[in-house]
């Protein structure tokens, strides 16, 4: 199979059943048109996966379909942006048409249920790696950053914490438990937080998703925002999955393990307090911005800004 029959066969399909209004022009042309409504501003981001660092080597090719676009759609969710289209370069060590499948199938899952239509992209040969640019748009200055929050607003995480981190001890299991196999699946297929993240604002004063472990992505906040925060760990989210298998453990991963695409939000208590039910629960309140410097975690302070919280490529290992 050479280069554009194996375009024309896997994705120019998956561009046309997820195409949508967004999209002025699609794959084929030598660039993609999207039409930005009036009074709407264009949010958009890359990432990268790359075999045996971001998933590991012969993982199933329709859960990479997937993964790849929900990791990337999580910082759209984190923007508070609503999604329009996104563009994919693919580097592939072999046109193995089975792999192709899985993956384009995967891809096609997540393409739908984000909303999110293939614009176009690139196909290169060489070692596994994928990287999705993701677009999406906002209201007009109503974009949701990582700077703006003030002492006394409260800090807010989706979801559970944790679980996606976890299932790295579990991905070669034969025959994982059903608790195992909770975990698993939260690594296997992240549901990043789009409607939320969207509905927030108006209320958050600052946003991130976390993929670097909470410890990380909330120190990005209180250092764009110049503020520090004291966070209760006894009110981290856990599954209860999590929590049998790692017992007393089920918070260091919350902390550190990263993969949740789950969001970290700051909200002042009084528009907490306002907001509707559907966004309260699906958020739990950790803890305080406050003025003094740093990230304290209450009855820990030996784990209170503990250096290489989070996931850095190239941390130094001296
Ligand atoms: N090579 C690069 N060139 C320019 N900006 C970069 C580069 N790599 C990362 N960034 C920027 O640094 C910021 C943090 O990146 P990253 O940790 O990857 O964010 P995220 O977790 O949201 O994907 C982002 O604003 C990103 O655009
Ligand atoms: C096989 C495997 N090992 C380890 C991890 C853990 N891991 C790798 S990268 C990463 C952080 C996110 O990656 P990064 O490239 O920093 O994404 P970004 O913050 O840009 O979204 C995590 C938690 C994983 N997901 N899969
Ligand atoms: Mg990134």
């Amino acid at each position: 199979m050479g280069e554009f029959e194996l375009i024309q066969k896997h994705f120019l399909p998956l561009a046309r059943s997820g195409s949508n209004g967004a999209l002025v022009l699609g794959p084929g042309d030598d660039c993609a048109i999207q039409r930005i409504p009036p009074g709407r501003d264009l949010v958009f981001s890359i990432d990268t996966m790359v075999e045996g660092i971001h998933f590991p080597e012969s993982y199933p090719p329709e859960y990479l379909g997937w993964r790849v676009l929900a990791a990337a759609a999580s910082d759209l969710a984190a923007m508070g942006a609503e999604p329009a289209c996104f563009t994919l370069a693919l580097t592939l060590p072999e046109a193995d048409d089975h792999w192709l499948t899985g993956f384009a199938r995967g891809l096609a899952d997540a393409s739908q249920t984000f909303r999110l239509a293939l614009a176009g992209g690139d196909t290169t040969r060489g070692p596994l790696s994928l990287s999705v640019q993701v677009h999406g748009t906002v209201a007009e200055g109503r974009g949701l950053k990582r700077s703006g929050t003030r002492a006394g607003d409260l800090i807010c995480v989706s979801g559970t914490l944790g679980d996606a981190g976890a299932a790295l001890d579990y991905l070669q299991e034969a025959q994982p438990t059903d608790d195992m196999a909770q975990l698993l699946e939260r690594y296997h297929h992240p549901h990043p937080r789009l409607e939320l993240g969207e509905s927030l604002i108006g209320l958050a004063t600052s946003a991130i998703d976390i993929s670097d472990g909470l410890m990380a992505d909330l120190g990005h906040i209180l250092e764009a925002s110049k503020a520090g925060a004291t966070i209760d760990p006894a009110l981290i989210p856990l599954s209860p999955a999590l929590s049998r298998l790692k017992g007393a453990h089920a918070v260091d991963y919350a902390l550190n393990a990263g993969d949740d695409y789950e969001l970290c939000v700051t909200i002042p208590e009084a528009l907490w307090q306002g907001a509707s039910d559907v966004i309260r629960d699906q958020m739990t309140v950790i803890g305080t911005v406050n003025r003094d410097a740093g990230l304290h975690i209450k009855d820990s302070p030996s784990l209170s800004d503990r250096p290489g919280a989070g996931f850095d490529h190239f941390r130094s290992k001296a």
